[in-house]
């Protein structure tokens, strides 16, 4: 896409997830994450019920959670050797900051539960511009542990809520190249 002068679609039209390898610390300062978490609640939200929040996982928290992952993974792979239990383990310590984006949907007497987790996904999406915006990289990803109950219960989801996804924030050591994007012709029709 061609570069314009406004820096809201150009970022927009480059913006692509770099793997939580590749991005490094320094990540958000305290008052960075706070501009950039308000930023991400700003979403739609029929009803006004925030079906979403947010879990920051950063400093020692990424450890001690990345031991329960390999954990949960032993426990279901008995046979796991040693390689894959550390990088089980080090799932969350790449990036300096990973945002836990939390579903919070739930049966409503007028708002859909489905537009609830739409809004939730708009919420993580609204992270991953705001973080891009304030010069930061990310990655969004669920990963198997993002589905698994134990994971969850450890970082302190109810047995309702759901995880969206985990937004790796860092600094990017080097940026892909773009992968292919959908044509228009493929996904717009017009009546
Ligand atoms: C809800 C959600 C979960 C995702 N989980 C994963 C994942 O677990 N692993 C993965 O490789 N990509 C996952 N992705 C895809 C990446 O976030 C990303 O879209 C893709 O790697 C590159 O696209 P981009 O450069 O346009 O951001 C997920 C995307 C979404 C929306």
């Amino acid at each position: 896409m061609s570069a314009t002068m406004n820096p809201t679609l150009d970022m927009l039209a480059r913006r692509r997830s770099v793997p939580p390898m590749l991005l490094n610390a320094p990540g958000p300062t305290r008052e960075e994450l706070d501009a950039i978490l308000t930023l991400a609640s700003r979403v739609p939200d029929h009803g006004k019920l925030a079906p979403w929040r947010f879990v920051v996982i950063e400093g020692e928290a990424r450890a001690r959670l990345g031991a329960i992952i390999a954990d949960a993974y032993r426990a279901d792979h008995p046979e796991a050797g040693e390689d894959r239990l550390a990088l089980e383990r080090q799932r969350l310590s790449h990036a300096p900051v990973v945002v836990a984006v939390v579903s919070r949907a739930a049966p409503h007497a007028k708002i859909p539960e489905w537009e609830q987790v739409l809004s939730a996904g708009a919420a993580a999406m609204n992270l991953v511009v705001a973080a891009n915006a304030s010069g930061f990289a990310t990655s969004w990803l669920t990963e198997w542990f993002g589905y698994d109950r134990r994971v969850l219960e450890a970082m302190g989801l109810a047995p309702e809520e759901r995880l969206a996804g985990f937004v790796h924030v860092g600094r990017p050591s080097e940026v892909p190249s773009d992968r292919p994007r959908p044509s228009l012709d493929e996904i717009v029709t017009r009546l």
